[in-house]
């Protein structure tokens, strides 16, 4: 009876280990399908985020989205998630190289219109200058916007030399060479619906008798139209890189924890559950079936015996188990920190090109753009304080004579020197942008109106004395500068055209000199 007893208690004590195995089991598959729902809330960000972006990337997220609710192994998505890994690698590479599409069009636009004879010889310099400078490569659509705004203004200029010239504007064969190549150049873009029939209009004038203003219109209207259609993206992408990131960060975390905690094969735990419990079952039956102790002996050692390997081969299994799904989440958390880290250089990137954006490449000077942005920052804190605001507009003299006699190198060389000579005369609290060719604009706060007269003409002076030297021949080189102060009820932008009809003054009185427009 000794015997049975101990049987009976061992019994018990398996019960009992059973029991807690059970309730272990139970949690860790609670803590699994907490992972998975952070899982699948990072899928259905990622597959929003996407979305648009690449159709198969689409059904593939969408795939995996729905998958995810049925599977009872993380182990079993892995493939999935690495082919929208690789599709998400495409994207980048597809989006880099429709870039590169994009600035070919652009060198297309510009060789149209360098073929219009009728352009003013400024702007044919302008826009062969503008050729050298497309062919660096484009990185992200930031760096595209600004130069598509530059050849519409290209256009604007060649429309308003037109006009202005008085002259009957005829149909020349080179005008109906221009038509074609538009109507070629529509047909190979892809214009949003709503943007369809405005297009359609165009191609149909195209395809007829056209003139020049309607071919003028034309080009720049599907010029806007692309302009949009490029502001549209550019968001669209900025999104797409920030949504991707964080659910990185998503996903990367989510590894990590399944990672320490370890994730079991459900089906065949479950097999081997039952068959433990069976054996524990067959040995309650045995002590109650049988009355013959060296038969319930016998019996028990069996069933004992059995449970004992049944215990290991469920340990083995684990630890297989453990060991594979160790290695597919390291390969996973690899790839995916490799895919983390190139996602978060293309956003730092982006934000570089933004910074660049706003700069102007040749002088490092504020471009056009931030002039923009500090003008109305200035002009928001002017309307709350009321302290004086100036508005200068500096213009290098002669310039032309110095890109003519020295070349355009030397020309370029002049324009840096004065505009560090610009930047140096000025304090931290006030500003310098160049506003484009060889024309600058300060923004001065808080001077008075006796103090801003020896100011400009410091700065006048600055220019005048730096000892140039091109060809061995010492060159002096002047600005003429023409300002003007904000006045309560004007706009800066018209404080800016005062200031620009000064300069246009000190350029008629024989230049290097200051205007004050008051
Ligand atoms: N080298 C160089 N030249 C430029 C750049 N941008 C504009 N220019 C040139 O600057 C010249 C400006 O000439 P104009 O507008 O006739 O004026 P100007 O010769 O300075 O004469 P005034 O302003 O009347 O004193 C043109 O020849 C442009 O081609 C640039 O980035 N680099």
């Amino acid at each position: 009876m000794k015997d049975a007893n101990e049987a009976i208690s061992q019994i018990t004590l398996l019960k009992q280990k059973l029991h807690s195995a059970k309730v272990a089991l139970d949690e860790l598959n609670e803590d699994r399908n907490a992972k998975l729902q952070t899982l699948l809330q990072f899928i259905s960000n990622l597959s929003l985020a996407c979305k648009g972006q690449n159709l198969e990337l689409d059904n593939r997220l969408a795939k995996l989205r729905h998958q995810l609710t049925t599977y009872e192994k993380l182990d079993d998505a892995l493939p999935d998630i690495v082919e929208v890994e690789r599709l998400l690698k495409g994207q980048y590479h597809h989006v880099m190289a429709q870039l590169e599409d994009s600035r070919a069009g652009l060198g297309r636009v510009v060789r149209q219109i360098q073929r219009v004879e009728s352009a003013p010889d400024k702007l044919k310099k302008e826009v062969a200058y503008f050729k050298q400078d497309l062919s660096k490569p484009l990185h992200t659509v930031w760096e595209y916007i600004p130069k598509v705004e530059k050849l519409m203004a290209f256009y604007e200029e060649i429309l308003s030399a037109q006009f202005n010239s008085g002259e009957p504007l005829a149909v020349l064969p080179k005008h109906r060479q221009l038509a074609h190549e538009l109507a070629q150049i529509i047909s190979e873009i892809e214009f949003r619906k709503d943007q369809r029939d405005q297009v359609l209009v165009i191609k149909e004038m195209l395809a007829g008798e056209i003139d020049v203003e309607g071919l003028m219109d034309a080009y720049q209207t599907i010029l806007s139209l692309l302009v949009d259609n490029i502001a549209r993206e550019k968001s669209a992408s900025q999104e797409f890189l920030y949504a991707l990131n964080d659910a990185l960060s998503a996903v990367r975390e989510v590894v990590s924890d399944s990672y320490n905690h370890t994730q079991r094969s459900h089906q065949l735990k479950h097999q081997l559950n039952r068959e433990i419990n069976s054996r524990v079952d067959n040995v309650g039956e045995a002590i109650v079936d049988i009355e013959d102790i060296t038969t319930l002996k016998f019996q028990i050692t069996e069933q004992l015996s059995s449970l004992r390997s049944a215990l290991s081969r469920k340990e083995a299994l684990e630890q297989r188990e453990q060991a594979l799904l160790r290695k597919s989440m390291e390969t996973m958390r690899k790839e995916l920190n490799e895919l983390a880290e190139e996602a978060s250089n293309y956003k730092e990137r982006l934000f570089e090109q933004q910074k660049l954006n706003l700069l102007d490449t040749l002088t490092q000077l504020p471009n056009r753009a931030a002039l923009e942005e500090r003008m109305e920052q200035e002009f928001r804190s002017f309307q709350r304080h009321k302290h004086p605001l100036w508005v200068a507009v500096a213009d290098i003299d002669h310039f032309k004579s110095i890109n003519d006699n020295f070349g355009h190198s030397t020309g370029d060389k002049t324009l840096q020197v004065i505009a560090m000579a610009l930047k140096n005369s000025l304090r931290d609290t006030e500003f310098v942008a160049r506003y484009g060719g060889e024309e600058f604009v300060l923004l001065i706060p808080e001077v008075s109106d006796t103090d801003i007269v020896q100011l400009l003409n410091r700065v006048r002076e600055k220019v005048k004395n730096i000892p140039f030297k091109f060809k061995n021949q010492r060159i002096t080189v002047t600005v003429s500068i023409g300002a003007a102060r904000v006045m309560d009820n004007e706009l800066i932008h018209e404080t800016f055209e005062r200031a620009d009809a000064a300069l246009y003054k000190a350029k008629h009185e024989s230049r290097d000199r200051v205007i004050i427009d008051c």
